[in-house]
């Protein structure tokens, strides 16, 4: 790849006035080892980004860091106009996919209120009659009305999931995390959720940092692929990233990208978000 090539790649299209996001010079160590060095990133009001990458090249810590809940080795993080910290309430966050222990009697709507709360406590939250309209426009917004009063362990897992986008949203966010949301979804309930963030994304120029394995289902909605391994990164439209020569170079061995109908088939990686399931 040429010097211009490169920089296409990872030159930012957006403003700082205007970004989200805003990673300058960020990297991150634990003990010797770097999971990202030197990443600049704006990701503009409305955008959807891909964050791609093998088991522990650091996606999730990166949403952490922008949660506030790690510090970067060197560089800087802003979200929502503000330094990366923790309770920012510019922040939805969808997080992993957990299974609800039994016995815990959490409603939907109780999970989605925490949403509130978790934001707005100590911060004069103007009343129930506030909170429980916030509740229930969250609830309507992802299509959970008829069963956000049972219990949580009864509902499904796609079920769970899109009261987990509710309690993202019910402080409209301005920047939305969501780490690996699609994880152990059918492909139906993967395109629910997935179109859920895209509409929000569309009707209210929220920022997206979508950590996943498997791009395909989002494949139609994303903007640009952020794609970590072990220590490097490319940014750029999913053209750009999600080429053979590419992927090649930033894993340093031959990896094929296939595009088969509408989706993308990477060969070669030897991770299990390889077509060959980690055997190349
Ligand atoms: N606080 C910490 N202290 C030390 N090491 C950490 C810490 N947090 C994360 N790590 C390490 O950083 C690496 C990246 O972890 P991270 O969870 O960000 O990866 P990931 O890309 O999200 O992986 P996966 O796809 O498996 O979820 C892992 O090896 C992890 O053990």
């Amino acid at each position: 790849m040429s010097t211009t090539e490169e920089a296409a790649l990872t030159v930012a299209p957006t403003t700082s006035a205007t970004a989200a996001i805003r990673l300058r010079g960020a990297t991150l160590s634990f003990g010797g080892r770097t999971l990202w060095r030197d990443l600049d990133l704006d990701v503009a009001p409305g955008e959807f980004i891909a964050v791609l990458g093998p088991n522990g090249s650091g996606k999730t810590s990166l949403l952490r860091v922008l949660l506030g809940k790690l510090g970067l080795t060197a560089g800087t993080a802003e979200v929502a106009g503000k330094q990366a910290d923790v309770g920012n309430p510019g922040i939805g966050y969808v997080p992993q996919q957990k299974t609800i222990d039994a016995g815990v009697q959490l409603r939907g709507v109780d999970l989605v209120g925490l949403g509130v709360d978790g934001h707005r406590w100590g911060l004069g939250w103007r009343g129930r009659g506030e909170r429980a309209r916030k509740v229930e426009a969250a609830v309507a917004a992802v299509g959970a009305q008829s069963f956000a009063h049972a219990p949580l362990e009864t509902l499904s897992g796609g079920e769970q999931q899109r009261l987990r986008v509710a309690q993202a949203l019910v402080g409209d966010p301005s920047v939305l995390l969501c780490d690996e949301p699609l994880l152990s979804l059918d492909l139906a309930n993967q395109r629910l959720v997935a179109e859920l963030v895209d509409k929000r994304r569309r009707e209210h120029d929220t920022a997206v940092l979508f950590v996943t394995h498997e791009i395909n289902p989002i494949l139609p909605l994303v903007d640009r692929v952020l794609y970590l391994v072990d220590g490097e990164f490319r940014i750029g439209t999913p053209d750009e990233v999600m080429t053979s020569a590419t992927l090649s170079e930033l894993y340093g061995t031959e990896v094929e990208v296939l595009r088969v109908r509408d989706r993308l088939v990477v060969v070669g990686t030897g991770d299990d978000m390889d077509a060959l399931g980690g055997t190349a």
